[in-house]
């Protein structure tokens, strides 16, 4: 069983992270999901179709690794297995965040099929975990888009599991999954991508 206290601490940050990306722009219409580990076997994640701007604590719920709801009657996130892969392929994982933004939908229309997004020279590369230098490459997938929330999974454990240093994916016309150790960090992860996000569009704009 997991430890109540330990619940009600990352189910505030959760309910944080949702006012803020919500006042952001990047979780309108109900769209999004968020989670965080509670402990090795147990994550908090928010439910199905809840307004993430508006989140209480009633809208977050425990699932076990496997995505099965412990002690609650509510439906967790669609996208529930896209969490899992994650904390079940990384431990150090500590909260993954789920946003729909304009500019990241808008980019993963523009990434043709088969094609990575790749972020070079930028300085704000160095907010990612691990990276040190703009003169690294930071890599994004794209992902197609599904209502198959298995398969897409799969598809993406499968990715990062042969790069584990990157830091998120885009689904096409969807939006984006990021990560880190805390929420903190995973918060900072999101505005980092959304910054190089706009920089690709303002500079396709202007170079077309
Ligand atoms: C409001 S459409 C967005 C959903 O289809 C989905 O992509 C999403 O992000 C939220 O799903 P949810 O089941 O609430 O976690
Ligand atoms: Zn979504």
């Amino acid at each position: 069983m997991f430890d109540v206290n330990q619940y009600a601490v990352v189910a505030e940050s959760i309910v944080n992270a949702g006012r803020f990306l919500y006042g952001r722009g990047w979780s309108p219409a109900t769209s999004s999901n968020y989670s965080a580990r509670i402990d090795s076997g147990h994550i908090a994640i928010t439910v199905s179709g809840r307004h993430k701007g508006q989140l209480a604590a009633g809208d977050v719920m425990v699932i076990d690794l496997q995505g099965r709801p412990v002690q609650s009657e509510c439906r967790a996130s669609a996208e529930t297995l896209l969490h899992t892969a994650l904390y079940q392929e990384f431990p150090d994982v500590g909260a993954v965040l789920h946003t729909h933004s304009v500019n990241a939908t808008v980019l993963s229309r523009l990434v043709p099929a088969g094609e990575l997004l790749a972020f070079e020279g930028y300085e704000l590369q160095k907010a990612f975990d691990g990276v040190e230098t703009h003169e690294s490459v930071v890599t994004i997938p794209v992902f197609e888009n599904t209502q198959n929330i298995e398969t897409l999974a799969e598809e993406t454990r499968e990715w990062f599991m042969e790069h584990p240093a990157q830091p998120g994916y885009l689904i096409r016309g969807h939006g984006l999954y990021t990560w880190g150790k805390t929420m903190a960090d995973c918060l900072r992860h999101v505005e980092a991508l959304e910054f190089l996000f706009e920089c690709e569009l303002v500079t396709m704009r202007v170079r077309p």
